[in-house]
């Protein structure tokens, strides 16, 4: 930590761009209008988190990134073309084929492409193998805890190596070790992978911890009311999550959490 200041300003150097929106937006035909005037970057190899409430437009602003939906204004650059398989995507559950095996349920994203089993097999079990469940490959999920069928869904989105793995919070529903496992776990398959990760979550403790952008969403409509830059070098170890940096990065980021959402810490 510097003595004027937490770790809180370093930002990190600048990288390429490789996806842009610029006055996005995005009304349902339901009347709701989730997103207005959204501009934000992605850049190459970050872990960029989209933190906000409930209901400010996160989860519509990954879809929109994935080509899964389109904007009803503004203008995106930078979309891989065809989507899948330049893009993963991991959604909150897991959404398992419940009648194929770990192995059947990764090998899904190749098997679209018109890949067999026997020539997916390596990849296969390269993508299990980043996940830990490598001697999990023939069970079912209804064999498997909440935490291995996340792994199963994380390996399934990383099988196809895209550049861009969307994350929509995909730790949500699981107990706090379990979280702090896989968080572990995902930095060390984005480090391994080089990938660039769009993660969202509403947890200021997860994205601190996995992020090295943070972009604070607010509602109505939604868009980008803050950034944090969190030094990429700063060791993301359980020593981390206990570090005065740590707990100063968090303050930073909840109080920019809080004027968002019009409140004062
Ligand atoms: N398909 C849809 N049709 C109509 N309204 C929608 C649709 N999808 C999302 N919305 C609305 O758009 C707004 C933003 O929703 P979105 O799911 O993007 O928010 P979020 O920040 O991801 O929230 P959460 O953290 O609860 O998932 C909400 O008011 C939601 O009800």
């Amino acid at each position: 930590m510097s003595a004027d200041g937490p770790a809180q300003a370093t930002m990190a150097p600048a990288r390429e761009v490789v996806l842009r929106l610029d006055g996005v937006a995005k009304a349902f035909p339901n009347g709701v209008t989730a997103l207005d005037g959204l501009d934000m970057e992605v850049r190459a190899g970050e872990f960029l988190s989209l933190l906000g409430p409930s209901g400010c437009g996160k989860s519509t602003a990954l879809r929109l990134i994935a080509g899964l939906s389109e904007p009803t204004g503004g203008r995106i650059e930078g979309r891989p073309a065809g989507g899948a398989p330049s893009i993963g995507f991991v959604f909150q559950e897991p959404t398992l084929m419940p009648w194929a095996t770990v192995f059947g349920n990764v090998h899904l994203p190749l098997r679209l492409q018109g890949i067999g089993r026997r020539q997916a097999e390596a990849a296969i079990m390269e993508a299990l193998e980043m996940v830990g469940l490598g001697a999990f490959r023939d069970a079912y999920p209804r064999e498997l805890s909440g935490g291995m069928k996340m792994r199963v869904s994380i390996a399934r989105a990383l099988v196809t190596k895209p550049a861009l793995l969307l994350m929509d919070e995909p730790f949500a529903a699981l107990d706090e070790i379990t979280r702090f496992k896989l968080n572990n776990d995902l930095l060390a398959v984005w480090r391994q992978l080089k990938c660039t990760v769009v993660f969202v979550t509403h947890s200021v403790f997860e994205s601190v911890f996995l992020s090295t952008r943070i972009l604070v969403f607010r509602a109505r409509p939604g868009r980008v009311a803050a950034e944090i830059g969190i030094d990429p070098a700063l060791p993301r170890d359980e020593a981390f999550r206990t570090s005065a940096d740590y707990a100063a990065l968090c303050r930073q980021t909840s109080q920019a959490l809080a004027a968002a959402m019009g409140e004062r810490l």
